[in-house]
């Protein structure tokens, strides 16, 4: 099922499109591994991977006018204002040449969910959930060793704030619509990635082990 993209977001990009597209919410704590298996997902399955972040850094380096207020907002865990971040998402999908999405790290709080469905009219396929303890995201996190402005103790205990706060309530509320596919992260990599293939194979080409 798809969903045409212009249908209810006149003037908020303009890009020309009349594209439908695949949306997965990629959904779980900082460091539960949601970009480590996007990577994955996009190297079996040919979806697109789009991380919300990513995308905001990549705003802040642009020279942006929202660049300041983007950087201050990472360096303190908060979540960046839904408009920004909901245009820089509908433009990279309208660029891409691919019609099936992996959204990483978004919604991340109810304003973000409820302006995304407003102003785009997409609805996720379903929402694939990292679930992963605190204690072993925050040594993921002190290792990750990629230069981020917010991988240092201070800031990820209130990004650990900030996601029990306000983005556990939208998987709470996606899973009481029935669409949240929950994966154990703790496991490693290859573990992981052996359920989340369980969720993105249709049930009629899987063969019992
Ligand atoms: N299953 C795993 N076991 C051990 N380490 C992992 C696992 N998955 C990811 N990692 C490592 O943990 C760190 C965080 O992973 P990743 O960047 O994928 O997390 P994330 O959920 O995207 O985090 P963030 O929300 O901060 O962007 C990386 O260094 C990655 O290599
Ligand atoms: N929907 C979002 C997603 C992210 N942010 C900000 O970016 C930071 C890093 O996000 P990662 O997914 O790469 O960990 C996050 O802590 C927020 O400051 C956001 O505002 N909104
Ligand atoms: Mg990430």
């Amino acid at each position: 099922m798809g969903t045409v993209v212009e249908s209810a977001n006149q003037g908020a990009v303009s890009l020309p499109t009349n594209k439908k597209v695949t949306v997965i919410f990629v959904l779980g704590g900082p460091g539960s591994g949601k970009g480590t298996q996007c990577t994955n997902i996009v190297e079996h399955f040919g979806y697109t991977h789009l991380s919300a972040g990513d995308l905001l850094r990549a705003e802040i380096k642009s020279g942006s006018e929202n660049g300041t207020m983007i950087s201050n907002m990472i360096k303190e865990g908060k979540i960046v204002p839904s408009e920004v971040t909901i245009k820089l998402l509908q433009r990279a999908i309208q660029e891409n040449g691919n019609d099936k999405f992996l959204i990483d790290g978004f919604p991340r709080n109810e304003e973000n969910r409820a302006a995304f469905e407003l102003v785009t009219g997409i609805e996720p396929e379903f929402v694939l959930f990292f679930d992963c303890p605190e204690a072993e995201m925050e040594k993921r996190l002190l290792g990750r060793n990629q230069g981020r402005e917010d991988d240092n103790i201070e800031t990820i205990r209130k990004r650990f704030n900030v996601y029990m706060e306000s983005s556990l309530p939208v998987i709470e509320y996606y899973n009481s619509k029935g669409k949240v596919r929950k994966i154990d992260a703790v496991k490693p990599v290859g573990e992981v990635f052996e359920a989340v293939k369980a969720v993105f194979t249709p049930a009629n080409e899987k063969v019992a082990a």
